[in-house]
């Protein structure tokens, strides 16, 4: 039979310090059966019973080593169920398992049945110190998926329930251990696919991105509880001072300006880019593609049309995976295998995170160039208006001047009209490699994967963070407003309370059931 904790809120803040105040809880259930085990992952969570997964990979690979993680208030008597200690003297004499917390213990684990099931190292880790902050034990056993199944299945007999998705990450946060921003950090660093992503993730859940976000909500809450001060003692205070309150909102503005910066390169780290290389026939995007990948995957030939389909190639630009895409010479053709070649390349352009567009130096800027560029920029800029990207993030243009070796000027006059839509010039010549390097410098810089470097910030924001500073930095404008149009105070901390509800939602500090059940649903089992 299931049994129920009724908890006081103040309970509740005490035991669970990270419980989003904004939460109503009545209720803690603490069991195992269906009904409230159906409850999801949020109410279980809150309970204190005792979760067990499997930490480590599981089915293909075959490691030689597996863990079994176990937290919270029965972890210890479940485990003492069923490891039999080799430091066989205190375990007899007592005939009671006593870990010593952060020793390791060799032993074996023995089913209901004496049957010896592995031989186990166990690593007990006692509240508070822990990654949930509750008794953790972790059973290190052999490799493969029969003993761990099998040690899975005796903690779940014994009294632990399956864990649900990151949910140890979940306790964690509950449990103060690190906030909402650094526990999913912890799910991109499992994902990162480059060590530059690794280490954005990694800066993140030592907490760079966090201090930044608190500071930032901390001021917010100050100049609220000025306001708030003003409203209700106005006539004991003197008043305040208009330009030092604007200042105030400036600041705040500029750091959450700041902090947008690193979303691009957020999603690019998280993503990888895709850079699409468009251009009339024969300029040379096929041998660009050649020379950057250092390979010989696109056919190259003097014929123009040569290339009629996409073609691939990956490299690492600032150390993310990049897609190179190298696509068909546009141009008004009769030739249906052709048509549909150019029709490709413009929707290759168009789902590009950079377009690299390629121009023959020695034909200077024609109107077949000027056909393609306008017909591309205009679908992609709609598309930028309508607000397909969070941050109003506009895909940089690179102008790629090929063939340099056979032109009489380095960069050929382009008209001004045009000129200003593209971010770069790079002069190349694609047969000898000759400015490849000038070109992956210009992307680096485009997509802000260089910034990291020069201020020595490594976080980066990802969507669901970018969403709420877009949130708290329209509440700022709008307070700016309220001030300069001197509506009374009441607007202000109207605007000011959804600034710091924002900054809230990435801290964790406000944050609903929902985000975080979607948050820590997408980590993986035993995280
Ligand atoms: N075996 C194992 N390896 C692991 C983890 C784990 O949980 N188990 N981690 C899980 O993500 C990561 C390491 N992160 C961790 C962070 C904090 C604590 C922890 O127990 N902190 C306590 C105790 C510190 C002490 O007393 O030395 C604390 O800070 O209070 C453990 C792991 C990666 N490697
Ligand atoms: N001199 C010189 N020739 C080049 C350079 N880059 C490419 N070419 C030549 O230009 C011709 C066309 O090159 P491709 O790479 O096939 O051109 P493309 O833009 O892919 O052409 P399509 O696939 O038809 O759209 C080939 O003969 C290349 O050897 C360069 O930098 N200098
Ligand atoms: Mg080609």
């Amino acid at each position: 039979m299931a049994i129920r904790h009724v908890l006081h809120q103040a309970e509740v803040h005490r035991m669970r310090p990270n419980f989003p105040r904004n939460l109503k809880l009545t209720k803690l259930v603490c069991g195992s059966s269906k009904e409230e085990r159906a409850i999801g992952v949020w109410s279980t969570s809150t309970s204190y019973d005792t979760i067990v997964a499997i930490a480590t990979p599981m089915g293909n690979q075959q490691g030689s080593i597996a863990i079994v993680r176990i937290s919270g208030p029965l972890a210890v008597a479940v485990v003492a169920k069923y490891f039999n200690s080799s430091k066989k003297s205190t375990s007899q004499r007592q005939n009671r398992w006593k870990p010593k917390s952060h020793f390791v213990e060799l032993g074996t684990i023995v089913d209901d049945a004496g049957l010896i099931v592995d031989e186990v190292l166990v690593v007990p880790m006692l509240a508070p110190r822990s990654y949930t902050k509750e008794d953790v034990i972790e059973i290190q056993c052999h490799g493969g998926d029969v003993c761990v199944r099998r040690i899975l299945h005796l903690c779940l007999e014994g009294g632990a329930r399956l864990a649900q998705p990151g949910e140890f990450t979940l306790r964690a946060f509950l449990n103060g251990r690190m906030d909402l921003s650094q526990a999913e950090s912890v799910a991109q660093l499992i994902t990162a696919k480059s060590i530059v992503a690794a280490e954005a993730a990694l800066a993140a859940l030592q907490g760079g991105l966090s201090s930044f976000v608190q500071a930032m909500r901390k001021d917010c809450l100050e100049l609220l509880a000025e306001m708030d001060a003003h409203l209700d003692f106005e006539d004991d205070i003197p008043p305040l001072e208009t330009a030092d309150v604007i200042e105030r909102i400036n600041s705040l503005c500029f750091r959450v300006q700041d902090s947008l910066k690193t979303s691009n390169r957020g999603r690019l780290l998280q993503s990888g880019m895709q850079i699409a290389i468009v251009g009339r026939p024969n300029v040379g995007k096929s041998s660009l593609l050649n020379a950057w990948s250092q390979s010989h995957r696109a056919i190259v030939t003097d014929i123009a049309g040569t290339t009629r389909d996409i073609v691939e190639a990956e490299v690492v630009v600032g150390g993310i995976p990049v897609k190179l895409l190298d696509t068909a010479g546009i141009r008004e053709t009769d030739n249906v295998v052709e048509q549909m070649g150019v029709q490709r390349s413009e929707a290759a352009a168009l789902g590009a995170d950079v377009v690299v567009m390629v121009i023959s130096a020695c034909d200077g800027w024609t109107t077949g160039d000027h056909h393609i560029f306008h017909k591309i920029f205009s679908v992609k800029n709609s598309e930028c208006a309508a607000g397909v990207s969070v941050t109003n993030f506009t895909t940089p243009w690179v102008l790629v001047q090929n063939k340099i070796d056979q032109a009489a000027e380095a960069l050929v006059p382009i008209p001004d009209d045009v000129k200003t839509h593209f971010s770069k010039f790079v002069p190349t010549c694609a047969i000898k490699g000759i400015g490849l390097h000038d070109l992956e410098a210009a992307v680096v810089e485009l997509v802000g994967l260089g910034k990291a470097c020069s201020d020595g910030r490594q976080w980066a924001v990802n969507q669901r963070q970018a969403e709420q500073l877009l949130r708290a930095r329209d509440a700022l404008e709008r307070l700016k407003e309220s001030i300069k149009q001197d509506l009374p105070i009441d607007f202000w901390t109207i605007d000011l309370r959804e600034a710091v509800i924002a900054l809230g939602q990435i801290s964790g500090d406000d944050v609903s059931e929902e985000v975080l059940s979607n948050i820590f649903s997408r980590f993986c089992i035993g995280k």
